[in-house]
């Protein structure tokens, strides 16, 4: 049984990026821990407050923001952060050598009703050129990302991981699982992220397509096309599924193919959903590690540098062919 630790000193990963991760992980441990008490462990509900981007926040989403942030800020090897939740860049450390930006609850509005949701992280080497705690360090474009990853909470909490070679994943393994629940409070040392599969491969053939058919009125019309030949059929029966949560949605995706979307909707005040920096360049970095694409319009997402932290952008990913096929729809002839 290897567990992250040994994977990372397999690999090689430094002690500074090393202790990003197992510390970033660790705090995930302990999240997991309290979301599986729901309502007795006093994350349901709202927070009653709005973030920078104008969404009101869940308690779990300030819970979540608040820890992974206090774990981050006490490793000398971060020299700044950013997260969702949080308006601009945190400043950490002024000699730290990485910096990390993350959605600390993916699926805020799962929350309450016990569904899919995660926490999504990426990690960038710092930029000498710049102060550590400069917007630049951010403002790159994710083929620059030296690792990125997620952890779904679901029946089972996993973590997949990719840190340039290929994109794994590991499901936690609580020890002390009865004692966790009763005393969540403290990091549980006694968990690990165990691998389960060394190389994860998106499968080729494509059943099952992803978006939010709500928003349908304000696509474009090649994104119409697309969806109404998919329902039509195409001499193949096609699945529809939306979790709510991106963590979920590509983690169906790159264990069973299809495609995922989260098209311009031009009926929206904010016409696109998603988050280049912490949402959507990460899952890229995942989805290529597997075998997949990921593009935003007709650019592949690894090669968008954001303008601006929480800059959002619509997301195509998924199986190499269904993605191709897509983009054939969208592109102007
Ligand atoms: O409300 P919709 O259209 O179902 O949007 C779902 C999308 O919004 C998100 O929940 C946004 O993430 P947050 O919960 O971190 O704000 C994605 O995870 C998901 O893909
Ligand atoms: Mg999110
Ligand atoms: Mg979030």
């Amino acid at each position: 049984m290897k567990t992250l630790i040994d994977v990372l000193a397999e690999d090689g990963a430094c002690k500074a990026l090393s202790s990003i991760l197992l510390t970033l992980t660790q705090a995930t441990q302990h999240l997991s821990a309290r979301i599986a008490l729901g309502a007795l462990g006093g994350i349901l509900g709202s927070a009653q407050k709005q973030n920078i981007q104008g969404e009101t926040q869940q308690t779990l989403d300030v819970v979540a923001n608040d820890l992974i942030k206090a774990a981050l800020q006490g490793l000398p090897a971060v020299a700044a952060l950013v997260s969702e939740e949080e308006a601009g860049v945190v400043p950490c450390y002024a000699n730290g050598s990485y910096v990390v930006a993350f959605d600390p609850l993916d699926g805020s509005s799962n929350i309450d009703v016990n569904g899919q949701i995660g926490t999504i992280f990426t990690v960038y080497n710092r930029l000498p050129e710049f102060d550590h705690h400069s917007e630049q360090q951010f403002l790159r474009p994710g083929s620059q990302q030296v690792c990125a990853g997620y952890v779904l909470y679901g029946p089972s909490t996993q973590l997949v991981l990719c840190c340039g070679g290929p994109t794994r994943s590991f499901t936690l393994l609580n020890k002390h699982s009865k004692d966790a629940a009763k005393t969540p409070t403290p990091l549980d040392a006694q968990s690990d992220y165990v691998l389960v599969d060394e190389v994860l491969t998106l499968p080729i053939k494509t059943s099952e397509f992803a978006i939010n058919m709500a928003h349908q009125a304000g696509w474009d019309e090649g994104v119409k096309r697309y969806i109404g030949d998919v329902l039509r059929g195409r001499g193949e029966p096609f699945n529809m599924r939306w979790s709510g949560a991106m963590v979920g949605d590509v983690h169906r995706i790159l264990l069973r193919g299809g495609i995922f979307l989260y098209p311009l909707n031009h009926n929206s005040h904010r016409k696109a959903k998603l988050r280049l920096l912490y949402e959507a360049a990460p899952m890229a970095m995942l989805i290529e590690g597997a075998g997949g694409l990921a593009y935003s319009q007709s650019i592949p997402i690894l090669e968008i540098a954001p303008a601006s932290l929480h800059q959002r952008l619509d997301v195509i990913l998924g199986s190499i062919s269904e993605v191709e096929r897509y983009l054939s729809y969208i592109m102007p002839s």
